[in-house]
C-alpha cells in the first residue's frame, strides 16, 4: 500500500551529495595540503635522492667550509655535509615525532572511546591516571629517561607519547560522551546493534576529525620536544638530526650564525606544515561528509536529552531472580509488574516511575496516556533498557514473551532489542544519524537479526520502504537523513522498527513532531502494520483522539502510577479515576464551548494586537 505524502513531497531537499571515497581527491585538491604533503615527503623520503653526501662523514679541511658545489649549504663545525644532514636530520626529527604520535594515540584513543562509551569504574580510573600523568613535567622526565637509557632518542619519544596520552583520552572520551547521548546512537542501540558497531559505526567517524587535528598538533609538538632534547646533546651523536644541527650551529655561533638558519627554518616549516595539513584534512573530512553532518532540522530535531532520558543500570532486585523463563497464564506478550524508576537529583532521589505495571498481549495495542512528565517515556525506556546508568530501575517481573527480561545481560538483550522489540522514537531526525545514508542505517540491523546478504537486507529494505508508503524508495534508500522530510524520517523509522518482523513495538509519541495531516497518516500505518503482523503495540501518548483511534486497550498514568487500564470503549464510556475524567473532560471535544463574548465586552489592546493608532499589529 502506498500513502499519499504531500507533506514529505513539499519537503524533500534535493542535494547531490559527495561520497567518503573522495577524501584523498579532495586533500589532494587543496595546494596548501600538496606543498605541505610535498614537504614533508622531501623532508623524509627523499634524501637519498636528493644528495650524495653521507652525513656522518667528517672532514676537518670541510670544517665550516663555504656553500660550494660540493657543499651547497656549507660544512659544520666538524666537517659534515650541513644539506646532507638537514635532509637525513628529517627522517629522524619526523620518525621520533610520528612514534610519539603513535604511542599517544594507541593508548588515548581506545582508552577515551572505553571510557567515555562504558564510563562507570573505566572511566574513574583512567580519568585518574589521566590527571595524574598531565600533572607529570614532561621534560623533566625525559631528561630522566634519557640519561637513564642512554641516548636513545626513540624511547624517549616513545616516553613523550605515553606523556601526551592523556590529552587524546580526554579529548576522545569528551567527543563520545556528547554523541553517545545522541538519540540515534539510542536508535542503533534499540536496533540490537552491539557495542563494537555502534563505537564503530557512529561513534569513530565523529572522533575522527578531532583526532586529526590534535595528532597534527602533537606531531609539530613532538618534533620540537625531540630537537630540544637533541640540541641539549641528549640525542645519538651518529645520527643527524636537527636538533643536533641546533647543537652544533650554536657551538659555532659566533663565527658562522647561518648553521642556526637551516635548521631553524626546517623545523619551523615542517611544525607548520602539520599544523596545515591537519586542517586540510578536517576540512577534506567534512567535505566528504557534507551529505551527512548537515543538523537535521535546526534545534527541533534534538530534545533535551537529560530531562528526557536517563540509562539503565540493571539494579534490577533481587525480587526477580529466579524468575527467569516465565510463562505467563494467558496469552501476555508482556507482563511488567511493579516497574520503579528513580533518578538521583540535586534535592534527593526522585521516583518518576512508582509502581507501573503493565500487560500487553499478541496483536493489541496498548495505549500509555497522561499528562506529560507523567512517566510515560520513562516507563518506555525502562522496557528497552535506555535509562541512564544513574537511574536506579526495579522491577518485581518484566516477562517477555516467557523470558524474563530483567536477569538479561547486555549482549542477551541486544538479541530481543531491534529484532523482538522494537522501538519507534518521538523525533525521526535526531534518531537518524546524519553521516550515513538512510538505505545503510536500514541494511545493517536487518543484516545482524535475519542474517541476509546484502542484496538481500537491500531488496527487503526496499520493500519496506515501499510498504510504508514512500512514493522513491530507491531515492530515500541512498539519501541522507537531511534530504528527506520530517514524515518520511518517520516512515523510515517505522520501517526500520519492523523490518526484523518484532512481536513487540514500543512508538513513543511517533506523531508528535509531525503536522496533522501527517500524523493521522503514520497513525494508519502503525495501525495497519500491526494488524498485518499481529504485534504488540505500547503506543506512548498524550492525545486520547488517538488512544481512541488505534488502541484496544488504555493504561492512564498521573505522576509515575498507572491509575486506571481498561479496554478503551470502557474507558471512554465510563472513566473510573477522578483524573482519567478530568483528563477525558480537558480534550477539545468534550469541553464546554465558551461563551459568546458580551456586547459590552472589550479586548485588551495587548491582547487583540491594536495599537493605539488603531492600526492591528503583527507581520505584513
Ligand atoms: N534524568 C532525570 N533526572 C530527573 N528526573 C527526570 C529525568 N528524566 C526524566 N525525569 C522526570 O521524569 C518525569 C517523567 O518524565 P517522562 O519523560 O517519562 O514524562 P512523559 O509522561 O513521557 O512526558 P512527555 O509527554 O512530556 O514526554 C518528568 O518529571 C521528568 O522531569
Amino acid at each position: 500500500m502506498t500513502l499519499p505524502q504531500p507533506e514529505e513531497a513539499a519537503h524533500t531537499i534535493a542535494v547531490a551529495t559527495p561520497g567518503r571515497a573522495g577524501l584523498l581527491r579532495r586533500l589532494l585538491r587543496s595546494p596548501v595540503a600538496v606543498t605541505c604533503l610535498v614537504l614533508l615527503a622531501l623532508a623524509s623520503l627523499f634524501a637519498p635522492l636528493l644528495t650524495g653526501q653521507d652525513p656522518a662523514h667528517t672532514s676537518l679541511t670541510d670544517s665550516l667550509a663555504p656553500m660550494s658545489g660540493q657543499h651547497p649549504l656549507g660544512g659544520d663545525g666538524v666537517g659534515r655535509d650541513v644539506l646532507a644532514r638537514l635532509l637525513y636530520g628529517g627522517r629522524t626529527s619526523l620518525l621520533g615525532a610520528l612514534l610519539a604520535v603513535a604511542v599517544a594515540l594507541a593508548i588515548g584513543v581506545p582508552a577515551g572511546l572505553v571510557a567515555g562509551y562504558y564510563r562507570k569504574w573505566f572511566d574513574a580510573v583512567s580519568s585518574w591516571l589521566s590527571n595524574l600523568l598531565m600533572a607529570v613535567p614532561a621534560i623533566i622526565v625525559l631528561l630522566v629517561v634519557m640519561s637513564a637509557v642512554g641516548q636513545n632518542t626513540y624511547l624517549a619519544m616513545a616516553v613523550f607519547g605515553v606523556l601526551m596520552s592523556p590529552g587524546v583520552f580526554r579529548l576522545i572520551r569528551a567527543s563520545v560522551i556528547s554523541v553517545r547521548e545522541e538519540l540515534y546512537v539510542d536508535a542503533a542501540r534499540v536496533s540490537g546493534l552491539t557495542d563494537p558497531r555502534i563505537i564503530r559505526r557512529h561513534i569513530l567517524p565523529v572522533v575522527q576529525a578531532p583526532t586529526i587535528i590534535q595528532a597534527a598538533q602533537m606531531l609539530g609538538l613532538g618534533i620540537v620536544i625531540q630537537s630540544g632534547l637533541e640540541f641539549l646533546g641528549l640525542g645519538s651523536a651518529s645520527q643527524a638530526s636537527w636538533g643536533s644541527m641546533l647543537n652544533d650551529a650554536f657551538a659555532n655561533i659566533y663565527t658562522k650564525p647561518v648553521l642556526m638558519v637551516w635548521p631553524g627554518v626546517a623545523l619551523a616549516v615542517t611544525v607548520a606544515a602539520f599544523g596545515l595539513l591537519g586542517n586540510a584534512v578536517r576540512d577534506a573530512l567534512a567535505g566528504s561528509a557534507v551529505g551527512g553532518r548537515r543538523p537535521s532540522r535546526g534545534a527541533a530535531g534534538r530534545r533535551p536529552v537529560a530531562a528526557k532520558k536517563a540509562r539503565h543500570t540493571t539494579s534490577v532486585t533481587s525480587a526477580m531472580n529466579g524468575m527467569s523463563e516465565t510463562a505467563d497464564a494467558d496469552d501476555a506478550l508482556l507482563v511488567l509488574e511493579d516497574l520503579t524508576v528513580t533518578h538521583p537529583t540535586a534535592e534527593g532521589d526522585k521516583a518518576v516511575v512508582d509502581g507501573v505495571s503493565l500487560k500487553v498481549r499478541r496483536g493489541e495495542v496498548l495505549g500509555l496516556v497522561g499528562e506529560s512528565g507523567s512517566g510515560k517515556s520513562q516507563t518506555a525506556f525502562a522496557l528497552l533498557g535506555l535509562l541512564p546508568r544513574e537511574a536506579q530501575v526495579s522491577t518485581g517481573r518484566l516477562v517477555f514473551d516467557g523470558t524474563e527480561l530483567g536477569r538479561l545481560g547486555r549482549a542477551d538483550m541486544n538479541r530481543y532489542r531491534g529484532r523482538r522489540i522494537a522501538y519507534v522514537p518521538q523525533e525521526p531526525m535526531s534518531n537518524l544519524d546524519p553521516s550515513f545514508r538512510i538505505g545503510a542505517q536500514l541494511v545493517e540491523p536487518v543484516r545482524r537479526h535475519l542474517g541476509l546478504s546484502a542484496s538481500e537486507a537491500r531488496a527487503k529494505t526496499l520493500g519496506l520502504l515501499e510498504r510504508v508508503g514512500i512514493a522513491d524508495p530507491k531515492r530515500v534508500f541512498n539519501a541522507y537523513p537531511h534530504q528527506i522530510s520530517g514524515g518520511m524520517a518517520q516512515r523510515v523509522l517505522i520501517a526500520g522498527a519492523v523490518s526484523c518482523e518484532p512481536d513487540l513495538l514500543i512508538a513513543d509519541e511517533p506523531t508528535t513532531a509531525l503536522d496533522v495531516t501527517v500524523q493521522a497518516e503514520v497513525l494508519d500505518l502503525v495501525r495497519s502494520l500491526q494488524r498485518e503482523r499481529n504485534m504488540g503495540v505500547i503506543l506512548v501518548t498524550h492525545d486520547f483522539g488517538v488512544v481512541a483511534d488505534i488502541c484496544d486497550r488504555v493504561s492512564v498514568m498521573q505522576t509515575g502510577a498507572v491509575v486506571e487500564s481498561a479496554p478503551v470503549a470502557q474507558l471512554f464510556a465510563a472513566p473510573q479515576h477522578p483524573y482519567t475524567r478530568m483528563l477525558l473532560s480537558s480534550t477539545l471535544e468534550d469541553a464546554e464551548p465558551r461563551a459568546a463574548l458580551s456586547p459590552g465586552h472589550t479586548v485588551p489592546a495587548s491582547v487583540a494586537g491594536i495599537t493605539n493608532t488603531g492600526r492591528q499589529e503583527g507581520p505584513a
